[in-house]
């Protein structure tokens, strides 16, 4: 599918999508658990994907309309799934899903799309290898296809914390309910850190401690998973909000708001883009016991926004930085390279097409920004979910109509993200 937007002002309300990180730890933490029920889950591609490891470890994953996850766990002790584990385009499925093959007595296989089989895994397999685990990937190069084969009993073992903060989570996931527990030594600095939070956060909520040491991370072993009261409920994505959040602070009507609602306050990394927002210059009120945020447009400045803990904001901060006046520089992003497709090159070159001009550096991206700059353009969406939503933003303030190529990718974190634009006023065409 290929959209088509045309200049557009937003209003109204737009309300969160689930949080996705939150959603996979919860359907693969109800998975290690005898049984538990996962309510306001995000069902997307991604999530779905986590879903179908679950089922393939003897577990079961049934939804109802609502969103309400009623999930029968394999209780710590996965089968050796019959088939292929298809980890799509989630790179949280295959880190976490590696780690909790590795706890079944035998061999299992994972596998992605091309872009997943491109992203490294190298380390959490190394780590798997230094704990007596096979790990392997089967072209030699530390990509999927990966061959696991356990059991995992525990121990100690170091990992670096600058390539994928994933492994840790992964490791800590399925460390809870090996014999011996696990504990992490970081060799590098911890790069997208708030998301090992989540997981801890998480964890805790399923009756598991994990916690921080000197060194790394540790959790012991012979843990159960389960949730208070049977429930686990998921909180608003603060990722996905940023795309509303920045469309009202470069689109809103004038004298017009956009709120969003679901926007409760969490362990999220991803909620500094209130205040980045903010610090550009747009209006913007956050009632954090209500969960709304309301934002209104004013013209926006450059600012310089380290992305060391929040890489999956880059891209919406390029756009806010090619409307914006100014400079906007974002540091502290060489792992942004690793996601779907290599998000600094993407967004250089995309926004490029449009008339930005950026400089590029392996740990940074300045957009040398300013309104008059963006003209509408035959984009490429790479087929990467985050690149596709901030280049829509950047063509609801771009002259004449800009063309979205690949544009189905919201699907992996966002299903209704063009129908949520839609709703907030913006003119768009959907082309098979
Ligand atoms: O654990 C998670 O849910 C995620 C961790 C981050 O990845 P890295 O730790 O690989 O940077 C983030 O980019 C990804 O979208 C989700
Ligand atoms: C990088 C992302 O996810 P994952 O690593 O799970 O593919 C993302 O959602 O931006």
């Amino acid at each position: 599918m290929n959209v088509t937007l045309t200049p557009s002002r937003v209003a109204g309300t737009a309300r969160a999508p689930p949080s996705k990180s939150y959603t996979h730890r919860a359907i693969l933490a109800a998975g290690y658990a005898g049984e538990a029920t996962v309510r306001d889950a995000l069902w997307s591609a991604d999530t779905q994907a986590t879903a179908r490891a679950v089922e393939l470890f003897g577990g079961d994953v049934d939804r109802h309309d609502d969103g309400t996850l009623e999930i029968d766990g394999f209780d710590g002790r996965p089968e050796v799934p019959a088939d292929v584990i298809d980890c799509a385009n989630s790179g949280t499925t295959m880190r976490l899903v590696t780690a909790a093959a590795a706890l079944a007595d035998g061999t299992t296989v994972l596998t992605g799309d091309e872009s997943l089989r491109s992203r490294p895994q190298g380390p959490l397999l190394e780590a798997l290898a230094d704990l007596g685990v096979e790990a392997d990937s089967t072209r030699g190069n530390g990509q999927a296809p990966l061959v696991i084969t356990g059991p995992l009993a525990g121990g100690e073992v170091s990992i670096p914390g600058d390539v994928s903060s994933q492994y840790i989570t992964a490791l800590l996931m399925a460390g809870a309910v090996t014999d011996e527990g696990i504990e992490l030594d970081l060799e590098t600095e911890l790069k997208s850190a708030p998301y090992v939070d989540i997981t801890l956060e998480v964890l805790a909520d399923f009756g598991v401690d994990a916690h921080t040491t000197e060194t790394g991370f540790a959790v012991d072993g012979g843990q159960s998973y389960a949730p208070a009261g049977g429930e686990y409920a998921v909180p608003g994505d603060f990722s996905s909000i940023s795309y509303p959040l920045a469309a009202g602070a470069i689109a809103a009507a004038e004298d017009e708001t956009v709120r969003i609602e679901g926007a409760q306050p969490s362990a999220q990394g991803d909620s500094a883009i209130v205040e980045i927002v903010e610090r550009m210059g747009a209006d913007v009120d956050w009632d954090r016991e209500a969960g709304t945020i309301d934002v209104s447009g004013a013209p926006l400045s450059g600012v310089e926004v380290d992305v060391e803990d929040t890489p999956d904001l880059l891209p919406t901060i390029a756009t806010l930085g090619a409307v914006a006046d100014g400079d906007t520089r974002i540091t502290n992003a060489e792992h942004v390279r690793y996601k779907e497709t290599d998000r600094v090159s993407a967004m250089a070159e995309e926004l490029g097409k449009m008339g930005v001009e950026t400089t590029e550096e392996q740990d940074s991206l300045t957009i040398h920004g300013g309104a008059s700059t963006l003209e509408g353009a035959t984009v490429s969406g790479r087929d990467d979910h985050r690149i596709i939503m901030a280049l829509a933003l950047a063509g609801l303030v771009a002259d004449g109509e800009t063309t979205i190529e690949g544009a189905d990718h919201v699907d992996v974190s966002f299903p209704g993200f063009f129908g949520m634009l839609e709703e907030l006023g913006v003119a768009l065409e959907r082309r098979a």
